[in-house]
């Protein structure tokens, strides 16, 4: 059974007289609940479910084979759930392959970066610009004047979103030359090109230096801010603390604990899944 919360742990911006500064819009972008996944005798996941308001960033973190990526990669349609029902911005929402999943508002990034390694920056975002493209195939064939005009738009918004995480002097370089961090970044301006209603990250941080953490999570900060919900896998604990607004903590495939990072950190379960038995005994 999902336990969380699933009251946003941010509270509204106030103004002087203590009314809010916008109108906050809380909603239930996605409801993902009792999904089971079984891989031969082993069972990654048991009744996990989760529930992202718009406007959160999510965090979903555990030790080493917890089931993170294998819940990531039901929710994003790689893998089909054994069980499980699934609700998106108020729909029922199948997440049955990729492709159903970016139609539906979903985009995500890879725990090892999947770019087009020889395409440069811009054409990588240009792909996944593509997927909004209006142009029929005959335009494209004819390269006609509204397709003309329509391949413009999408280079100049790949061109805007390389600006928007900060790599768009990169634009023409090759994907692969780039260092890890703007490997990174990429990726996510690749992610965002679908406009997604929610970003699924798949450990963004791995492999970062700290000031490329600072940089990457005042970027997710940003895009939060801009109205994109995210939902994160992430190794990096004091990066999800200080980051997400809710938190599921999972362990051999199971839900140890949902709630606020405050929530989380105090629950006996998760300081004992990440810092072991020793931890909860009390000293003499
Ligand atoms: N395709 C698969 N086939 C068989 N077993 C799998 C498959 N994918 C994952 N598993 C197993 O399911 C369990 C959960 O793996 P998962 O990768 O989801 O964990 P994780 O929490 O993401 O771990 P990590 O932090 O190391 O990436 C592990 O025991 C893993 O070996």
């Amino acid at each position: 059974m999902n336990r969380c919360n699933r009251s946003s742990s941010r509270s509204t911006p106030k103004l002087a007289d203590g009314s809010p500064l916008v109108t906050p819009s809380i909603h239930s972008l996605l409801d993902v609940r009792g999904v089971n996944k079984r891989f031969g005798g082993l069972q990654a996941l048991s009744d996990v479910g989760l529930s992202i308001q718009a406007g959160q960033i999510y965090g979903l973190i555990g030790p080493n084979g917890a089931g993170k990526t294998t819940f990531f990669n039901v929710i994003t349609g790689l893998y089909p759930p054994d069980s499980g029902s699934f609700t998106l911005d108020g729909r029922p929402y199948s997440p049955r392959s990729v492709h159903q999943v970016t139609d539906a508002g979903i985009a995500r990034t890879f725990q090892n970066i999947r770019l087009f390694g020889s395409m440069t920056a811009l054409e990588n975002v240009m792909v996944g610009r593509h997927i909004r493209s209006r142009s029929s195939l005959m335009q494209t064939v004819l390269a006609t004047q509204a397709f003309k005009a329509s391949e413009a738009a999408i280079r100049n918004k790949a061109r805007a979103l390389l600006a928007y995480v900060g790599v768009e002097h990169l634009a023409d370089k090759v994907a692969r030359t780039l260092s890890y961090g703007d490997q990174r970044r990429l990726e996510i301006a690749r992610a965002l090109a679908t406009e997604p209603k929610l970003l699924a990250l798949d450990e963004p941080a791995a492999g970062m230096n700290p000031s490329e953490k600072a940089t990457l999570r005042r970027l997710l900060e940003q895009i939060r801010n801009d109205g994109i919900s995210i939902l994160l896998i992430e190794h990096d604990v004091k990066l999800v603390m200080g980051l997400c607004d809710q938190i599921t903590a999972l362990d051999r495939g199971r839900e140890i604990v949902c709630g606020s990072p405050e929530q989380v950190r105090a629950h006996p379960e998760f300081i004992q899944a990440y810092l072991g038995k020793a931890h909860l005994e009390p000293t003499a």
